[in-house]
């Protein structure tokens, strides 16, 4: 259904986005990850033709990326979306199903349903007026309105509250189960794991790390074995160096003390120090990394070099570099998302 193969851009001598390959199936929910200016925006805005690609291309529902047949097949939700303030909400849908030519007896239905999907009230108080969340919703609905295949949807939770995230969450998830294909990004990472069938991680322009959340998480992830004791784990006292590091210190926690370690080696030998030292193991708890925990190992260290984080295997996830945050200019003068694309 999506089809990306090769995609850079360039703005200037600037690489915003490089190399980038992977694909989305049909009716699969796919999410774009990575810190502020990894690229993700580009990357959606190249998918749904508003921006071209300096190289590579991008296929969806068949045709070019920048054919404009393919709008018909695609749904976009920009980052920002800004709506007429002084239309209601069904009359702003309406207005942007008759730019798709969608008859006006199966607008009126297919608006209704979204509208009522997404339980939004006040559909005839204007735009102007109405929250922040409600807003948001306006504008998913407005991504349906030409019943596209495929939808990109660019940060379609931020900075909503709560319960608004989780019913955008949960319209992403029956949108999957309806067979339509869902391409979004998020900075949220809870919000991918929840959602996403395969994910990508973006740094500095390139793919870093892609799979399944359970498989990214147990490639680039390590189980971590808290152990609490009744008496702290006293490294020094008949320990050695290799216990020392192993071991580590250990947290007061109540009337425990807590200590993480790597591995069940290392727990065998807390439960010796400890039984040394008269006391005893009385609990022991794993803990899997969440995608937040890889995000941070994977990205939120320097990467080798400005752009040289070729996608990790999990092998590289220690390279230092002296190169770091500055990501070049932040001028985004070129297709910014208008009403009416
Ligand atoms: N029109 C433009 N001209 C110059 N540089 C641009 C332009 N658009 C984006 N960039 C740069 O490209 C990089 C990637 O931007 P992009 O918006 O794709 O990142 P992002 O991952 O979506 O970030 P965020 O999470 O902050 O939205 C950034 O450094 C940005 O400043």
């Amino acid at each position: 259904m999506i089809e990306v193969a090769g995609l850079e851009k360039t703005y200037g001598g600037f690489s915003a986005v490089v190399d980038s390959t992977f694909s989305v199936e049909d009716g699969e929910v796919f999410g774009i990850v990575g810190p502020n200016g990894a690229g993700k925006t580009t990357t959606l805005k190249m998918l749904s033709g508003l921006i071209e690609p300096t190289s590579g291309e991008a296929r969806v529902a068949g045709y070019d990326s920048t054919e404009s047949a393919m709008r018909h097949h695609l749904g976009f939700l920009p980052e920002e979306s800004p709506l007429y303030e002084e239309m209601t909400a069904t009359s702003y849908l309406q207005f942007f199903a008759d730019l798709y030519e969608v008859p006006r007896s199966v607008a009126d239905e297919r608006i209704e349903r979204a509208l009522d999907r997404l339980d939004l009230d006040h559909r005839d108080r204007r735009l102007g007026d109405v929250s922040k969340g409600m807003k948001r919703k306006v504008a998913i609905a407005r991504s349906l309105v030409n019943d596209p295949d495929v939808l990109v949807y660019d940060e379609p939770a931020s900075g909503l509250d709560p319960v608004t995230t989780n019913s955008v969450l949960e319209f992403t998830r029956e949108l999957r189960e309806a067979g339509k294909t869902v391409v979004f990004s998020a900075h949220n990472l809870y919000h991918v794991e929840s959602v996403c069938d395969r994910v990508v991680i973006m740094n500095e322009g390139r793919i870093v790390a892609r799979g399944t959340v359970d498989g990214i998480r147990e490639r680039h992830g390590e189980t971590t074995y808290h152990v609490y004791t009744d008496v702290p784990p006293e490294v020094g006292s008949g320990a050695t160096a290799v216990d020392a590091n192993a071991i580590g210190d250990a947290e007061e926690v109540g009337d425990r003390y807590r200590t993480v370690v790597p591995s069940m080696d290392a727990v065998e030998r807390v439960r010796e120090i400890v039984s040394d030292a008269g006391g005893t193991v009385v609990d022991i708890r794993t803990r899997e990394p969440s995608l937040e925990d890889v995000f941070l190992d994977i990205v939120g260290r320097p990467m080798p070099g400005r752009r040289g984080g070729a996608e990790s295997d999990g092998a590289d996830r220690d390279a230092a570099s002296p190169e770091g945050g500055d990501r070049g200019p932040d001028d985004r003068t070129e297709a910014a998302p208008s009403e009416g694309t």
